[in-house]
Formats: C-alpha cells, structure tokens, sequence
C-alpha cells in the first residue's frame, strides 16, 4: 500500500480532479490525504465525499499590490513549515500537486523532504504555481498539444483531466427528473465555474424574458454567495410556463450538464472536461482575468476541436442571438456532439492513479537496494 498526500484545493478546478484520482487509489488499496483551503467551496465540494481524508492547509493565492504580496510571502512560509510537519508525520510515498498556492508550500517541503512530486496542469497555458514548481517533479501531466519549457519529455505524460466517476452523461429527461424541473421545449444550461460568473448571471435576468418566447429554459449554477436559490417564471409560446431555476451550488453537476440541450460556461478546464464527458454542446465565454487569460486559451482549443463556441466577455451582447440560432440547429448541435465523444479521455484518473502507483513502486524498490547495499 502506498501514502500518497494529494494538494487540490482552492477551486473547484483543481479539487474536483483531486477527488477523482483520490477515489480510484483508494479503491485499489493506497491510501490518499487530501489537501484543501478554508475556502466555502472547498467546503462544499467535498461534503459528499465522507469516504476520503480531507485536511485544510493555510495558504493564499499571489495576487494584488505590494501588501497582498507580502501576505502571499507569510502564508507561504507558514504552508511550507505545516507541510514539513505533515511530511514527517504521514511520511507519504509520493506527492501529487494540481497547481495553485496550495501545491507551492508542499512542493518545495516534498522536494527538500526527498519526497517525490508528480505535478498535474489542467490548463493549456500552464499557471505560475506550475511554472514554478515545474522543475521539482518526477512526473508532470499536461493537457494534450502543451508544452512545458524545461521539463525533459520522458516527465511528461498526456493523460487528460480526471473527472469524478459520478459524472456521467444521463439521459436528458432522466437528468430533469433528478434535478426537478419541468422542461416544455428546450433547456439552456449556465454554469460559471465553482465560484460562479456574476456577468452570466445578469445577462441571465436580463434576457430570460426574451429566451423564454423563444421556448428555452434555463438551469443556472450561480456561485455560492451570489445568490439564493429561486425559480424565475415567464410565458412561453401558447402560453406555457416557462423556468429560470437559479441554485448557488450544485453537487449533481453530472446532471446539471447532461440535462442541457446547450450549455454557456466559463471556460475552466474542469467544465470544459466535464461537458465533454456529458456530451453537452457549449458557447464558452473565457473569464477575461484568469492569470494569463489561461481560460481563453482552454475555450480556443474547444473550438477549435470543433466541440463548441468561444464567445469573449466584450461580445456578451451578441449571446442571446447566438444560444437562439445554436439551440435549434440539430445539425451543429450533432457535429459538436459527436466530436465531444472523440474528445473524452475516459480512463484519465485511472491512468494517472496506474502511474503514480507505479512511481511508488519504483521508489520503494530502489530504497530496499539502498538499504541492501549499506548492510
Ligand atoms: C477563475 C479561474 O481562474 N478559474 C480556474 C479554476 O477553475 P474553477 O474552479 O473556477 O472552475 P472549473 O471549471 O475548472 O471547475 C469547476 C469544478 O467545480 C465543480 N462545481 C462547480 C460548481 C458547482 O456548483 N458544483 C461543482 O461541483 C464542477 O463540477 C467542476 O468540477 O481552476 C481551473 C483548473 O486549473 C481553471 O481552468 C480555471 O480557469
């Protein structure tokens, strides 16, 4: 059995795929702790998770003005020191990050730990945390087609993004019933990462009236902090009714997605992987201040695998023509389709989880050689 400490935490984006491989090495008999944030989403996420050992860490994201920065400094000294801690206690074989300030205090702990690091990118344009810890790794999983200067290839595996085993694509009327709403035509689907888009939620209530004529419903994962949960009604077509169903977070996100006839989201990686996994067709509008613009980046290659549409933040005014020209064209909406299917990477955690099992094994038989040849 192998000890292996996961740092996902601070999104949703990088804990969902943290909970994905945790669950299949735990199935096979490893053990995983997970690191996650004080924050209200990772909170939240992990709820349903009871199954998996979870352990919050401090830490901050590099961000603002001098004193932000400085506050970065302190919070990575103190993640550092609590990761040395953690690796003297959990002595794991092995540590996986996926980016983000959690991964940076355990990364430099692991790497002067002698523990080794194996690193996982879900964006295509690499974030800092990366970029900076890139060269302590043994292993770095990249999104396919990227590149990561300085790293020698024979690291580097293109194993996509894990998704959590629960979501699955389901039958639309099956995904409705779970999630009870009533559908009369067709379902438009919003979702803005795990912390939600405050501008897809207003151009929600400024244009439900408009898409309710033209018979779409909407679902609308809205962000825990942005709103209430509530229903929203309009008169459709012949005078029926027509829903806005808002939720602030949502933990059936595998039916979230496969209800939708068409979906608009941010463009994180793990809704991007997710509504490939749901088969769900997509107009992507990227988050116009991710670090890098790193969501542009991820909705450009979506595009132009021909599984969806990039729509930028500055064109929102152009949306509402756009979901009512693509939610009922069938033919487009096919072609994306079955080129999502082609795009799954199905067995993602699964070979990631194969693969680091392996890296632990590799360790402790060169530690027993160790050993052999000093008694
Ligand atoms: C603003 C920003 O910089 N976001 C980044 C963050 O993603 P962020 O966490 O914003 O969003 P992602 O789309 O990558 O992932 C969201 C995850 O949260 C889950 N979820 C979301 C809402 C909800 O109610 N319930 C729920 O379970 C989704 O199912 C998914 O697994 O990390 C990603 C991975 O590095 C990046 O690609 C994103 O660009």
């Amino acid at each position: 059995m192998s000890r292996i400490i996961i740092a996902c935490g601070g999104t949703g984006g990088h804990l969902a795929p943290g909970i994905a491989v945790a669950e299949v090495l735990q199935e096979r008999g490893h053990k995983c702790l997970l690191l996650i944030s004080n924050k209200q989403v990772d909170s939240a996420l992990v709820e349903k998770y009871s199954h998996l050992d979870f352990i919050k860490s401090p830490g901050r994201a590099f961000s603002g003005g001098v004193l932000q920065r400085l506050a970065f400094l302190a919070s990575l000294f103190s993640s550092f020191f609590a990761s040395r801690r953690m690796l003297r206690e959990q002595e794991p074989d092995l540590v996986l990050l996926f980016g983000g300030f959690l991964s940076l205090g355990l990364g430099l702990a692991a790497q002067i730990g002698g523990v080794p690091v194996a690193l996982h990118e879900a964006n295509c344009q690499p974030g800092k945390a990366v970029r900076l810890i890139k060269h302590l790794s043994t292993r770095v999983y990249l999104p396919d087609g990227v590149r990561l200067k300085g790293v020698p290839p024979e690291c580097i595996r293109y194993y996509g993004y894990p998704v959590r085993k629960e979501i699955k694509h389901a039958l639309k009327v099956d995904a409705w019933k779970r999630l009870n709403i009533q559908v009369p035509n067709k379902l438009l689907v919003i979702i803005g990462g795990s912390q939600g888009a405050s501008a897809l939620n207003h151009w929600v209530t400024h244009n439900f009236g408009l898409l309710a004529k033209a018979g779409i419903s909407i679902y609308c994962v809205t962000g825990l902090g942005n709103s209430s949960a509530s229903t929203i009604h309009e008169i459709g077509k012949g005078g029926v009714d027509v829903t806005a169903t808002l939720v602030p977070f949502s933990g059936q996100m595998g039916d979230v997605i496969s209800a939708a006839d068409l979906v608009v989201s941010r463009a994180g990686a793990g809704s991007i992987a997710e509504i490939i996994r749901c088969r769900a067709p997509a107009i992507l509008v990227p988050y116009p201040y991710a670090a890098d613009d790193h969501q542009y980046a991820n909705a450009l290659a979506h595009e132009q695998h021909g599984a969806g549409v990039l729509l930028a933040q500055d064109q929102l005014g152009d949306l509402t023509s756009e979901v009512i020209d693509l939610m009922f064209n069938d033919w487009l909406l096919a072609k994306f389709k079955s080129n999502l299917e082609r795009l799954d990477r199905f067995e993602s955690s699964e070979r990631i989880a194969d693969d680091l099992i392996a890296l632990c094994d590799a360790r402790s038989i060169a530690n027993a050689e160790k050993l052999e040849r000093v008694t």
